[in-house]
């Protein structure tokens, strides 16, 4: 196990494949402090190359929060341009997040408040502590969701329920959450990371190569009309021919045994 500790976001990175990066604020709920963002996107950065990692989960430390959204401490002093610039930021982490190539889980431990959500909305999947709450809420600080919710909310549970959610700033508890789809899963906080692993080991032990390319397959072809989407699939598809995991998986299905990918 390789533990390392960057500041406002600690990394553990596991002998399974599997890395989990938490939120380390946990005095200001986890919000988004520019500290914590650079911090974030070094992370980011390291696992987007790492090999080893096939899987990510996303949680934040301490019982109240998974992520607050914006600081709005450090907000209030901003001048105008400074905000455009903070808003950005957050912005561009969260695609970052979205961009990696590994699938990801949000473990949402605790509240996820406007940028929380959307960082979460950036994750491939979402499970949540029964004692969590979900919302956009930031047309109650008038403001808009900046960090993708606009986007991401309509596109994952449709139109109506996003505009709803959007212009009543509602905050949410995990059973409606998981009604409405915005997560997979609802579990009690003591299950939380278990079921984030479960649902991490599982995706860990397939091969990484197709991980990756059934996520760009996906992520792509949602953006497209059906035709160009089948076009993405399919280059998607021949990307894997020529992989010796793609030939492992054959054999090892031959040998009745279970393969071992080795992401080639
Ligand atoms: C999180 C709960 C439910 C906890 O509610 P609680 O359990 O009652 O505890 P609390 O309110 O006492 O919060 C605990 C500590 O966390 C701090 N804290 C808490 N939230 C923040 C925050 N965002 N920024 C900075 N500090 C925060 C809070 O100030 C306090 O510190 P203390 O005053 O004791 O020193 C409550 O504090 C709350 O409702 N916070 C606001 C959540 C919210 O509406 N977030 C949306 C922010 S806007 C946004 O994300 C905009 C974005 C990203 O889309 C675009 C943009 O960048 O503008």
């Amino acid at each position: 196990m390789n533990e390392t500790i960057v500041k406002t976001v600690q990394v553990e990175k596991r002998s399974d494949g599997i890395a989990i990066v938490t939120l380390n604020r946990p005095e200001a709920a986890n919000a988004f402090s520019k500290q914590m963002l650079s911090d974030f996107r070094q992370v980011l950065f390291d696992l987007k190359v790492d090999d080893d990692v096939r899987v990510v989960i996303i949680t934040g430390s301490g019982e109240k929060a998974f992520c607050a959204g914006a600081d709005l401490k450090e907000r209030k002093g901003m001048c105008d341009a400074q905000v455009k610039q903070a808003v950005r930021n957050i912005g561009s982490v969260v695609k970052a997040v979205e961009d990696l190539p590994q699938p990801t889980i949000a473990a949402i431990n605790g509240v996820a408040f406007g940028g929380g959500l959307e960082l979460a909305l950036g994750c491939d999947l979402r499970v949540g502590a029964t004692e969590a709450k979900v919302g956009l809420t930031e047309t109650s600080l008038a403001i808009i969701p900046g960090a993708g919710g606009t986007q991401r909310l309509p596109r994952l549970i449709g139109l109506g329920k996003a505009k709803e959610l959007i212009y009543t700033a509602k905050r949410l508890n995990v059973e409606e959450a998981v009604s409405i789809g915005i997560l997979e899963y609802a579990v009690p906080r003591s299950e939380l990371l278990q079921k984030a692993l479960g649902l991490a080991s599982a995706m860990a032990k397939n091969g990484p190569l197709a991980l990756k390319q059934a996520k760009i397959a996906i992520n792509q072809g949602i953006q497209v009309d059906l035709a160009t989407g089948l076009k993405i699939e399919e280059l998607a598809y021949d990307a894997l021919i020529s992989t010796e995991d793609r030939l492992e998986g054959l054999k090892a299905f031959a040998e009745k045994r279970s393969p071992e990918y080795k992401g080639q």
